[in-house]
């Protein structure tokens, strides 16, 4: 087990240097204009349609972007959480109060300043939106390598919490396999600037909700 463990952690690796890399040469404005085709693809998602609190993040560099797509949700009065990265990479969160409210963290982050709301409050938001590099047809996701939201996932199934979960990727990040480990856990759909991506339950792994 661990030495295909270990295979599979130089998978990821290897598999994470090659979309920052993509990611890399994009240009501001391509950032910006994926972002905002980013926003109309996650507003006009009917799995969204009656959420009252959504799970997001704020995007740096070169991520898929999420400046209009919070700002929209807020406009809509959603309540929006954003991640707080804490010490042992489990992440806290806080509301979204706008763009004003967001400070500088470590590691290029941008988080909110607001009252925290303890690790476990996102197991009560009905759409949980994740940051990810690359995403497979079974939904399993591959993150930065911190495990923060492979923590997030395995918290939502052990309360029983059923929330969207979604990845946010560029259409080129969707791809036939990516390597797997036992802690993984696979979204339910995937969102790109160009489209939506739903992955049927019938390749979800187990421990999953039903
Ligand atoms: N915009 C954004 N916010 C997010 C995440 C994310 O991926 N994107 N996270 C997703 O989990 C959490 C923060 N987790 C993180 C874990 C590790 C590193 C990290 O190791 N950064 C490198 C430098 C940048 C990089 O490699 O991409 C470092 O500090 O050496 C950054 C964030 C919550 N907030
Ligand atoms: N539920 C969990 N609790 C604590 N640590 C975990 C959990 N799930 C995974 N980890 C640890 O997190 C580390 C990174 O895992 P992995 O490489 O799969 O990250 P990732 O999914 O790419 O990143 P992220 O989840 O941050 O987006 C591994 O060492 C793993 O053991």
């Amino acid at each position: 087990m661990s030495q295909s463990a270990s295979s599979e952690q130089r998978s990821k690796r290897e598999l994470r240097r090659g979309v920052l890399a993509v990611r890399a040469a994009l240009s501001a404005d391509d950032v910006a204009e994926s972002a905002r085709a980013l926003a109309r693809q996650v507003l006009e998602l009917p799995e969204l349609a009656g959420a009252a609190s959504v799970a997001a993040y704020v995007s740096v560099g070169t991520e898929p972007g999420t400046g209009p797509l919070l700002e929209a949700l807020r406009e809509r009065g959603v309540r929006v959480l954003l991640p707080v990265l804490l010490p042992d990479n489990d992440l806290d969160w806080a509301l979204f109060e706008g763009a004003g409210a967001l400070v500088r963290a470590g590691r290029g982050l941008l988080e909110p300043s607001g009252a925290r709301l303890g690790p476990d409050a996102v197991t009560g938001v009905d759409a949980v939106l994740l940051p990810g590099l690359a995403a497979d047809r079974r939904g399993l996701r591959l993150g930065r390598g911190a495990g923060c939201y492979d923590r997030v996932l395995a918290r939502l199934t052990a309360s029983g919490a059923g929330p969207v979960r979604a990845v946010l990727l560029y259409e080129g990040e969707l791809l036939a396999h990516v390597p797997e480990e036992e802690h993984d856990r696979p979204v339910g759909l995937a969102v790109t600037p160009r489209g939506v991506h739903r992955f049927g339950d019938v390749h979800r792994l187990g421990g999953g909700p039903a």
